[in-house]
């Protein structure tokens, strides 16, 4: 009878992680966010987060965010639907739960745009499988610029995001990762790198013990 040889493990397998971008309001952690998400190769799933802020002309429901009322998103909070969440600028912003079970249980990694409170609240739950980058400005007037540039928010609006900069600014220190965003395209490459780095790190390699195992059981005459 011929003897069923069992499928070599692959090295490659892995569990899956959450690379989370934080930083002050128009730093470009959306615009490097959505890039990485959207150039295929990195097979990297966006969390669309649920707000209670307006929608802003350029966005579309669903796609940027889920735009719900406050009653709805208590509701949320109640059910404990949602993985984290947090006020940012006077507005609730929250990270619904299942779609991130689903996807990571299906080993696959996500990418959250998410303020430094929700960040603490997810590494807490997901632990290792956390990876976190802040994107600084290049300076403070280059923020102002971005945010005027971006023209999406009314000039009070501004005022409020800028103020709160100020604070959000200092929690770069908690983070694993730190990019000064001056040139984009610079910026899209040092991400790159920390993902395509974070995927290769030994603790997140399930498939490595098995992979060797098989190797070292090849008969010696075969070597
Ligand atoms: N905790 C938490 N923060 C979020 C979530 N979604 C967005 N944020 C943060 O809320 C802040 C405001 O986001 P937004 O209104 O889109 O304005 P922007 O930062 O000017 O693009 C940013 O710091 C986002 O990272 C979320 O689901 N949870
Ligand atoms: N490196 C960069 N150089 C110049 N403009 C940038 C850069 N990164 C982002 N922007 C622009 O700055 C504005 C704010 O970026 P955005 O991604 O919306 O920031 P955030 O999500 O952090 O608020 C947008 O108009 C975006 O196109």
């Amino acid at each position: 009878m011929k003897q069923k040889t069992a499928p070599t493990p692959s090295p490659i397998e892995r569990r899956g992680l959450v690379l989370i971008l934080s930083s002050p309001s128009g730093a470009g952690k959306t615009t490097l966010t959505r890039n990485i998400a959207n150039a295929g190769g990195w097979r990297l799933e966006l969390s669309i987060s649920v707000t209670t802020r307006e929608r802003r002309p350029s966005e579309i429901d669903g796609r940027h965010y889920h735009f719900i009322d406050r009653e709805a998103f208590e509701g949320l909070r109640a059910r404990d639907d949602l993985l984290e969440w947090a006020e940012v600028h006077g507005n609730f912003y929250g990270t619904p739960r299942r779609a991130v079970e689903k996807t990571l249980a299906e080993g696959r990694d996500m990418i959250f745009d998410i303020d430094y409170q929700g960040t603490r609240q997810v590494r807490e739950r997901l632990q290792d499988d956390v990876v976190t980058v802040f994107i600084l400005p290049p300076s403070f007037s280059e923020l102002r610029h971005r945010l005027e540039r971006r023209a999406e928010d009314s000039p009070a609006t501004i005022e409020k995001r800028l103020a709160n900069a100020r604070n959000e600014m200092q929690r770069w220190v908690e983070y694993d990762y730190v990019i000064v965003n001056d040139d984009l395209d610079e910026s899209f490459r040092a991400l790159e790198s920390i993902l395509a780095a974070e995927r290769l790190k030994r603790v997140r390699r399930t498939g490595l013990a098995g992979f060797v195992d098989s190797m070292l059981a090849e008969p010696a005459s075969l070597v």
